[in-house]
């Protein structure tokens, strides 16, 4: 594969949340069972993909997805309590983990004590023991899929406007301290998420039409707009976000 930007990225408009979902879910389930070996994925947080969790907790999928030789790490997390409710962490493990055979070990939550910026050195440390290496190489990705969201403020995982982090260029996982948003987060960094097969961004709903617009346009300013893969990049997204008044699939 050659890479993707976000303006050569493919685009999958769907009627409805839930169909959003399903794709994903789908896309997911065939990926990982198609995987020769170990599966990695990167998870994001926030109220878009827990509808994803909730399906793939359901019996159809649960009972058929390869829980045993996937990896689950996440692409940001709130740095806060797993039981709090703002605890990306926290989110899934109550709507997915919780009621899945997923072994205990094949969970990598992102640190949520002591100093933040040690917590991201410390994650960092995890990502590289399982890609076994501490440089990232071309042709050798370190996710088969990083799922992402789009804020309404233009963030995706925890990479906000103007922040150092965007300037990243060698750490995979950082902290930073939003102007616009409650908490210290950990992030992944650009590098990180594009050593990847796939990235998929998850964006549902009205309320995302005009960020999204902007940054399929390539706003330079939305750090969206910045992402890439060493694979595909692909949007899913509804026709609510889309801003259309009928789904298509398509691009
Ligand atoms: O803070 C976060 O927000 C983004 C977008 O979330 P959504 O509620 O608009 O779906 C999310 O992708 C990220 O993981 C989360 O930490």
């Amino acid at each position: 594969m050659g890479g993707q930007d976000v303006m050569t990225a493919r685009e999958v408009v769907l009627e409805t949340p839930d169909a959003v979902a399903q794709y994903v879910a789908d896309f997911l389930m065939e990926k990982a069972c198609a995987a020769q070996g170990v599966f990695r994925i990167a998870l994001s947080g926030g109220s878009t993909p827990r509808k994803l969790y909730a399906l793939m907790a359901k019996a159809g999928y649960a009972g058929r997805f390869p829980w045993d030789r996937t990896e689950f790490f996440y692409g940001d997390d709130r740095f806060v309590p797993a039981d709090s409710p703002d605890s990306n962490r926290g989110m899934v493990q109550s709507i997915l983990f919780a009621h899945v055979p997923v072994p205990p070990e094949n969970i990598h939550p992102m640190p949520d004590r002591g100093e933040p910026d040690d917590a991201a050195r410390s994650y960092e440390a995890d990502l590289q023991r399982a890609y076994g290496a501490d440089t990232l190489v071309a042709g050798k990705p370190l996710f088969d899929v990083v799922l992402l969201g789009l804020g309404e403020n233009g963030h995706t995982a925890s990479l906000f406007p103007r922040q150092p982090v965007l300037e990243e260029k060698t750490r995979w996982v950082a902290s930073c301290v939003p102007d616009d948003a409650p908490h210290t987060r950990l992030t992944l960094t650009y590098p990180a998420i594009a050593s990847s097969r796939h990235v998929l961004f998850l964006v549902t709903g009205p309320s995302k039409t005009d960020v999204l617009s902007r940054v399929r346009a390539g706003d330079p300013a939305e750090p969206a707009s910045h992402i890439r893969s060493d694979g595909e990049i692909v949007w899913i997204i509804d026709r609510g976000a889309a801003g259309q008044a009928e789904g298509k699939t398509g691009r």
